[in-house]
């Protein structure tokens, strides 16, 4: 049985949420109807989830002194992870401690923050097809392991990043230096290591949205979204759409392996399971053990988006997948920097059909940073994507 309780008093069921960007805010959003108090944490002021919280805070997560420090004073009963730049190993000591309880186990974020630590598991230990990689700490590694079967062409990564920061594509031995220098700039925490990957030529990419949540019986079982599609660029999503229609075989794998890659990182949320599809082939490509950008389609398109779900499941309470229209989702990236920016023709936006307007209310602009996203339904997935398109391109972020 689930208690919750009523913030701001002493029965106050406590979440806190390590990192509090747009993904953060909807899940604190669906734990506030709950009456849940919630603790937003991230490396900024007024981070869009801080702004929606009972309580904001502002740490270096990746300093595993601050992060004990928080917990500790703050004592949630739960830990939601949900930016690729935190203390895992510390959130390990403190579950295995008793203090804190980590969404959904503090090895499932160990293992996920970190690209080594996921793609071992998932190829080496699970079995699960993946594209072939190395990992390299130096640049004379990334060409030796380029040389030694890698080949071209191939996509290098620093190990901690996400969002397609510090992600390159390598076409020819020209490029390797360009990329071995992009990703040092651009990892979310401190130095040198990168995967390099052999460059999948697939039809089309899919989340598989993946929830484990509680029965009647407090038993996890595993449910299904609708394949989520999605286009992306330079390893940053621009837009999703759902459902992405699948071969039967295609689907039936893809499912194979969210259910075995989640069910080893265990406990209880929604994850996104990541994957390449070529005809009927599914290869694996990472998993974020929480809602996922692409994901934000689900707040157009489902019942109970993919935020509503994660906040169910790590309470404890039953959920429901059921698509409620196709949809799709276009990205609103900044386009200038500047701080406290201005977003004219949101009116116009909204003049499109069936459609909403996501502003994320990030305190700064960059030009490639996600500021706002554009969601619109319609019975046909492939009008509902131009129309997002459409929708997103008429907010026009300024200089203010
Ligand atoms: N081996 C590969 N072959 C082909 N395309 C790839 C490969 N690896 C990555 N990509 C492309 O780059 C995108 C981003 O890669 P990946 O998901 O590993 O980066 P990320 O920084 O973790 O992104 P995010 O945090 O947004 O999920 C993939 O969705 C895919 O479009
Ligand atoms: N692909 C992962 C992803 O989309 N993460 C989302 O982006 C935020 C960071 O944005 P920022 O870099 O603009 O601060 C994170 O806090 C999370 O919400
Ligand atoms: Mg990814």
């Amino acid at each position: 049985m689930t208690t919750l309780g009523t913030p701001l008093s002493p029965s106050a069921t406590k979440v806190m949420l390590l990192g509090s960007g747009e993904l953060g805010k909807e899940v604190l959003i669906a734990l506030q109807r709950l009456g849940v108090e919630t603790i937003a944490v991230d490396r900024y002021d007024n981070a869009p989830g801080q702004q929606v919280a009972h309580h904001a805070r502002t740490i270096t997560m990746s300093d595993p002194a601050q992060l004990q420090a928080l917990i500790e004073a703050e004592r949630p009963h739960l830990v939601v992870p949900e930016i690729e730049a935190i203390a895992t190993p510390m959130l390990e000591q403190l579950e295995a401690e008793g203090v804190v309880r980590v969404i959904p186990t503090a090895r499932a974020a160990r293992l996920t923050m970190d690209r080594e630590g996921i793609r071992r598991l998932a190829a080496e230990t699970l079995g699960l097809p993946t594209s072939p990689y190395q990992f390299c700490d130096s640049l004379d590694e990334l060409q030796a392991a380029i040389d030694g079967g890698i080949g071209y062409p191939c996509i290098v990564k620093p190990v901690m990043s996400s969002s397609g920061k510090g992600q390159s594509k390598i076409d020819g031995p020209a490029d390797v230096q360009k990329a071995w220098d992009y990703a040092m700039a651009g990892g979310r925490v401190g130095p040198g290591r990168v995967i390099v990957e052999g460059f999948i030529a697939f039809d089309y990419e899919i989340t598989q949205l993946t929830v484990r949540a509680l029965d009647a019986q407090g038993q996890v079982q595993t449910h299904f979204c609708d394949p989520i599609g999605h286009v992306q660029v330079s390893g940053d999503y621009v837009e999703s759409w759902q459902p992405h229609p699948m071969t039967p075989a295609a689907l039936a794998e893809s499912r194979r392996i969210a259910k075995t890659v989640t069910d080893n990182l265990g406990g209880q949320g929604l994850f996104g399971v990541e994957l390449f599809v070529k005809g009927d082939q599914v290869w694996f490509s990472e998993v974020s053990p929480r809602p996922h950008d692409t994901g934000m389609v689900t707040m157009i398109t489902q019942w109970q988006n993919e935020f509503e779900l994660h906040a169910r499941a790590i309470l404890g309470l039953p959920v429901d997948t059921t698509l409620k229209s196709p949809g799709a989702s276009a990205v609103i990236y900044g386009g200038v920097e500047a701080r406290g920016i201005a977003f004219d023709g949101v009116d116009d936006a909204l003049r499109v059909p069936h459609s909403e307007i996501r502003l994320f209310g990030k305190p700064e602009s960059f030009v490639k940073r996600r500021m706002g996203v554009a969601l619109v339904f319609d019975a046909d997935v492939e009008v509902a994507r131009t129309q997002a398109k459409l929708a997103a391109s008429k907010v026009k972020p300024r200089v203010a």
